[in-house]
């Protein structure tokens, strides 16, 4: 199981981790809540080694992960989309899809078959394959951030705000492709973070709070009332 322990975070001389812990267990959807500048994107970027710590581990099997770099992250099954999506906008949607097994040098034979079962995870990516990247809208975007995510995902998804800037339907298509995910990969844990609590209705197995760089466990009931 994925795990942080006590973990610290400064940037710039500024304390944005202030000794976060939590688990993710594996076949369910962890939703990290809390506003803008709160530290979601610092704990992600925490949890794949973007940014270093100051104090504290973050853990696979008890496993510390302190010494292993971001891509040595991906290759031991962490998928992470970042808010920004880095899509390359001349590559089609399927070279965008194996960027992170080129860069893992993953196999031939190993790389066929995690991009059937992305497919088959999420066909809506099969219509777009051939597509650049630049063409996409905001919301296939998203899809293809986690199809990608999904190419290297063994144990864990990471999702940094993925309903952002989506029109209500397609946050709720995005919505039904992460509850498949969930139902249909119970090797994977998956978080999510997210600044509007109403949009994880249906999503979330579990929710933390992160408030100014501490986390604590709630409920979604609770976070509703603080919308
Ligand atoms: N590289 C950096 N240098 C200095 N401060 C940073 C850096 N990155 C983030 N911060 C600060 O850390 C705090 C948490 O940022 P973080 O991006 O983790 O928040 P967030 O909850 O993801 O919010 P948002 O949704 O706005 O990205 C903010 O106050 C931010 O200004």
């Amino acid at each position: 199981m994925l795990a942080l322990d006590d973990v610290r975070v400064s940037l710039a001389g500024h304390t944005v981790l202030r000794g976060v812990s939590f688990e993710l267990p594996q076949g369910k959807t962890t939703v990290l809540v809390g506003r803008n500048g709160a530290g979601k994107t610092t704990t992600l970027r925490a949890i794949m080694g973007i940014v270093p710590l100051t104090a504290g581990r973050v853990t696979l099997d008890g496993d510390d992960l302190t010494a292993r770099p971001d891509h040595a992250r991906a290759g031991l099954g962490i998928g992470y989309a970042p808010e920004d999506r880095r899509m390359i906008p001349a590559f089609s949607v399927e070279e965008n899809l194996l960027l992170p097994t080129v860069a893992l040098n993953m196999p031939a034979t190993l790389t066929r078959e995690r991009l059937a079962a992305v497919y088959e995870l999420m066909p809506e990516l099969v219509d777009l394959r051939g597509r650049p990247g630049g063409s996409l809208s905001g919301g296939q975007g998203k899809m293809v951030a986690l199809g990608r995510a999904l190419m290297v995902a063994t144990r864990a998804i990471l999702l940094d705000e993925p309903f952002q800037g989506l029109a209500p339907a397609l946050a709720l298509n995005y919505a039904r492709t992460l509850a498949r995910v969930r139902d249909l990969r119970g090797d994977l844990a998956l978080l999510v973070t997210e600044s509007s609590p109403h949009l994880l209705k249906g999503v979330a197995d579990r929710a933390l709070r992160i408030e100014r760089g501490e986390v604590e466990e709630t409920t979604l009931e609770a976070l509703g009332r603080h919308d």
